[in-house]
């Protein structure tokens, strides 16, 4: 898949000296969507208003859809559509006007057609005559993703989509987000929901005081990084780990009650069988088994320590 957005050593530091990005490079694929998390104050604004053109960049360069976002700003402008986290519009105005409007505002053509199809598939449609004063925090939120669509935008930035909206109406906005992806619409949006990357994104970017830690395909940084782990517990507790069992690498826990075997690709080779056989030759009495697979959340506490 070829790069629809090319970063390369970007960096910006504020007029107060402040370094908030040290060297950036990362190539957006196009048609996927990637999630960026980072803690507060990663950079994670600040990379995107570079793209975006709202902010000049210190150093480095940033290339949309082949052209430079500050040479060719009003070229790559066009071809981007950007989700902001607050609405900003007119409350006065209808749901229908405001996006027909911010159509208008970038140079397009009207085209009520497309309008319609965008509000019908943000379930906005039935509300399309109401004015934006009168519609709930989500369907708002819904109606800045409408608006960033209006002008067919082949790259759309959302910067904390779901950010407060309540679970079903984030799930309703995870489906729209993704039948865009469907349209071939490249997605990158800003998330502190680890549970919206994980369910959405193809790839994880990773952002932490101004530098990308990491960018990976979601699969393969779960199995890169994550760890599974065996627990038995015990009928009977013992003192002491019988040294079989040591030897594969199996530690106690809960004062005797429970033995722990870590497997997975970060932990090496999984030897369950062997530790299975070898709690049977100890004598030892299983009460019950469990496994557990560290999710993105945890991965992602690790990389950037107890900041998320
Ligand atoms: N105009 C500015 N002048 C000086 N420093 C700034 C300015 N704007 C942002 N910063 C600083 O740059 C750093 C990065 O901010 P940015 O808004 O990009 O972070 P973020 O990853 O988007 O955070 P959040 O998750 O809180 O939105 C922060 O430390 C912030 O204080």
């Amino acid at each position: 898949m070829s790069a629809i957005v090319s970063i390369q050593n970007l960096t910006k530091t504020y007029d107060n000296g402040f370094v908030a990005l040290k060297g950036v490079s990362l190539d957006i694929r196009q048609g996927e969507i990637l999630a960026l998390l980072g803690p507060n104050g990663a950079g994670k604004t600040t990379m995107i208003s570079i793209i975006c053109g709202l902010s000049m960049p210190s150093g480095g360069k940033v290339m949309v859809g082949g052209h430079d976002v500050v040479r060719d700003f009003r070229e790559t402008r066009k071809l981007i559509g950007l989700v902001p986290q607050e609405l900003t519009t007119d409350q006065f105005e209808t749901v229908w006007n405001t996006v027909n409007f911010s159509r208008g505002l970038h140079g397009g053509k009207s085209n009520p057609k497309l309008i319609e199809q965008i509000l019908k598939d943000l379930s906005l449609w039935e509300k399309r005559d109401n004015k934006l004063r009168e519609l709930s925090g989500g369907m708002k939120r819904r109606v800045l993703i409408a608006k960033a669509l209006a002008h067919e935008p082949r790259v759309l930035f959302l910067d904390e989509p779901t950010a407060g909206v309540d679970v079903e109406l984030r799930r309703g906005m995870w489906s729209a987000i993704n039948r865009l992806r469907e349209t071939g619409v490249t997605v990158i949006l800003t998330t502190h929901y680890i549970e919206e990357a994980e369910e959405m994104a193809d790839r994880i970017g990773v952002i932490n005081k101004g530098e990308i830690l990491l960018v990976e395909d979601k699969r393969t940084l779960l199995n890169k990084l994550g760890r599974k782990q065996l627990r038995l517990e015990l009928k009977e507790p013992v003192t002491a780990l019988p040294p079989a069992l040591a030897e594969l690498h199996v530690t106690l826990a809960e004062e005797g009650r429970a033995l722990i075997h870590e497997y997975g690709n970060g932990a090496g080779e999984s030897r369950i069988g062997a530790v299975l056989a070898a709690v049977e030759r100890e004598g030892l009495s299983i009460s019950d088994i469990s496994t557990h697979q560290s999710s993105l959340e945890d991965i992602f506490v690790s990389l950037v320590g107890d900041r998320a």
